[in-house]
């Protein structure tokens, strides 16, 4: 199936298990892949017949400004529900990054799927 795509999408959040963490904001980046039939919406170049990637990205920022979790499991879990039942997406895959948590490492976090995958091409 085809797939609308947001990525990199920088929000800043309260997100954290440490004392430290639960009086600043984070940033978290997120990558999000939507499945949806796209030839509806390009057979009358109507954006009415598609995700629409840009309100979707603002739903995404208002929820991460008015979010507090500890988890970035949390997050991304609650985050997944609330896309799929607000914008009605069959299936998502969502990865949700932490940069500079583990200094270490470029970033860590969590990558979800979600929703049931119909393949109507062809
Ligand atoms: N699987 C997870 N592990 C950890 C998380 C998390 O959200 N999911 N969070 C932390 C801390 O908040 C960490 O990010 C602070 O640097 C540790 N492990």
């Amino acid at each position: 199936m085809d797939r609308v795509l947001i990525e990199a999408l920088a929000v800043e959040t309260v997100i954290g298990v440490y004392d430290w963490e639960r009086t600043i904001r984070q940033r978290l980046v997120i990558d999000l892949e939507m499945a949806t039939d796209i030839r509806p919406a390009a057979a009358g170049d109507d954006l009415t017949h598609t995700l629409d990637y840009a309100a979707i990205s603002a739903r995404i920022q208002t929820y991460a400004d008015d979010s507090q979790f500890e988890l970035v499991e949390t997050f991304a879990e609650r985050l997944a529900a609330l896309l799929r039942e607000e914008f009605g997406i069959p299936w998502l895959r969502m990865t949700v990054r932490k940069p500079g948590a583990v200094p270490e490492a470029q970033a860590v976090g969590v990558r979800i799927e979600r929703g049931t995958l119909v393949d109507v091409s062809a």
